[in-house]
C-alpha cells in the first residue's frame, strides 16, 4: 500500500528573493509499506515545477496505480511530458525518490551508490543569503564564514543595481577574499541591466551569477559570458532540455534542482551530460524537507560536485519530519551511508 501525506514547513527567518518572500513550504511525502518501506519527497514550486494541486492529483493517481499494478505503473503515471517536458517534475521526484529508497533499503545500497557514486564524499555546500541592506548582508556572510562556509550564494534583483553592487561591496570590506561569493538575481533582469551588473562587478570576484535572466530570455544568456564573471542557468533547466541548452552555450554553470528536473535519476543523467560537455554542474534543494534534501545531497556525491552545492537549506527550517541525517558541519556535507535515502522515523508532525 501507498499514502501520500502533505506537509508544511515555515522558514525564519523567511527569504527574500527577487521574486518572493519564502516563509513556508508546502510538499507531498509519497510512501510505499511493503517490504522496508520507501519514502519520497515532491515539494513543488512553480515556475520550478507544477503546482501543490497538479502534484497532489498526480501522487494520488500513482499511488492508486501502485497499489494494483505496482511500480512501473506508478512512475508511468508520473512521467507524462508535453514539448519534451515533465508535466509533474516534483510528483515525479517523490515517485521515483520512493522506488530507489525502496530498493536501496531491500538491496542494502546506500542511494548516491544507486546513481553511480562509488564514495559518500563530503560535498562543500554554500550557505544562503536572502535580499538585505548591505550592513546586514555583510553580517549574514560574515556569520556564514564563521561557521565554516567557504561559499555563500546571496540573492540579487530586488532592488535596483547600484543596491545590490552595493551590498556586495559591502561583503568584500567585510569578508575580504576569504569566502567564495555567487549571485542569484532569479531571472531579475534585462539584458541591459545584467550587463550594467557585470561591467560593475568584475572587481568583485564573484564564482558565478545564477539566472541573470528570465527564462524566455534563456538563449541571451549566451551573450552575457565572458564578461568577467561565470553565468549560471536555474529556473531555465525547468523550461529546456540540457542538451539544448548546453548546445547554445547559454552557461558556464549549470544548476540542477533534482525536484525541478523530475527525480535524482534525471538530475543525475543531466550533470554528467553537463559535465562531459565541458559545463560545470550544480546541485541545490529547495527548502524541501528533509527527505528531498537528503536525496539532493546523494545525488551532489555521486556526481562529485567540485562548486559549493546549495543544499544549506535545512537551518532555516523551523521543523522538519525527521532527524537530519546529513547534517553541515565546517560548510560540508557527508551523505548517509546506511541502505536507500538513510533517513529513520519519518514524521509529519516532525
Ligand atoms: O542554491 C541555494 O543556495 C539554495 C537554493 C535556492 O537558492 C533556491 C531555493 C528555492 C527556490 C529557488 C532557489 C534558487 O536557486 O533559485
Ligand atoms: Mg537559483
Amino acid at each position: 500500500m501507498s499514502r501520500v501525506q502533505p506537509y508544511e514547513l515555515a522558514l525564519d527567518p523567511p527569504l527574500r528573493t527577487a521574486r518572493e518572500t519564502m516563509q513556508t513550504r508546502r510538499g507531498l511525502l509519497f510512501r510505499v509499506e511493503e517490504g522496508p518501506g520507501g519514502i519520497g519527497d515532491a515539494a513543488p514550486l512553480p515556475p520550478f515545477t507544477e503546482s501543490d494541486e497538479e502534484s497532489r492529483a498526480a501522487l494520488e493517481r500513482a499511488a492508486d496505480a501502485y497499489d494494483h499494478r505496482g511500480w512501473p505503473a506508478a512512475l508511468k503515471v508520473v512521467s507524462d511530458q508535453r514539448d519534451g517536458r515533465l508535466e509533474y517534475p516534483a510528483a515525479r521526484h517523490a515517485v521515483s525518490l520512493a522506488m530507489l529508497d525502496w530498493r536501496g533499503r531491500t538491496q542494502a545500497e546506500p542511494l548516491f551508490e544507486q546513481l553511480g557514486g562509488t564514495a559518500g564524499a563530503p560535498v562543500p555546500v554554500n550557505a544562503t543569503v536572502g535580499d538585505a541592506s548591505p550592513s546586514e548582508t555583510a553580517q549574514s556572510v560574515a556569520e556564514a564564514r564563521n561557521m565554516g562556509f567557504q561559499a555563500v550564494k546571496v540573492k540579487v534583483g530586488r532592488g535596483p543595481v547600484d543596491r545590490d553592487l552595493e551590498r556586495l561591496r559591502a561583503v568584500r570590506e567585510r569578508v575580504g577574499s576569504t569566502v567564495s561569493v555567487r549571485v542569484d538575481a532569479n531571472g531579475a533582469w534585462s539584458p541591459e541591466t545584467a550587463t550594467t551588473f557585470l561591467r560593475n562587478a568584475a572587481d568583485l570576484d564573484l564564482a558565478a551569477v545564477e539566472q541573470p535572466l528570465p527564462v524566455a530570455e534563456t538563449l541571451a544568456h549566451a551573450d552575457l559570458r565572458g564578461l568577467g564573471t561565470p553565468i549560471a542557468v536555474d529556473e531555465s533547466l525547468a523550461e529546456f532540455p540540457v542538451q539544448e541548452l548546453l548546445a547554445a552555450n547559454v552557461a558556464d554553470w549549470y544548476v540542477l534542482k533534482p525536484m525541478a528536473l523530475g527525480g535524482v535519476d534525471v538530475a543525475a543523467g543531466a550533470g554528467r551530460r553537463i559535465a562531459r560537455q565541458g559545463g560545470t554542474p550544480i546541485c541545490t534543494s529547495i527548502f524541501e524537507s528533509v527527505v528531498g534534501r537528503t536525496a539532493a545531497v546523494h545525488l551532489a556525491a555521486a556526481l562529485g560536485v567540485t562548486e559549493a552545492a546549495g543544499l544549506a537549506t535545512a537551518d532555516r527550517l523551523v521543523t522538519d519530519l525527521a532527524e537530519d541525517p546529513a547534517p553541515i558541519e565546517d560548510g560540508v556535507v557527508i551523505p548517509p551511508s546506511g541502505p536507500g535515502l538513510g533517513i529513520g522515523e519519518v514524521g509529519i508532525d516532525g
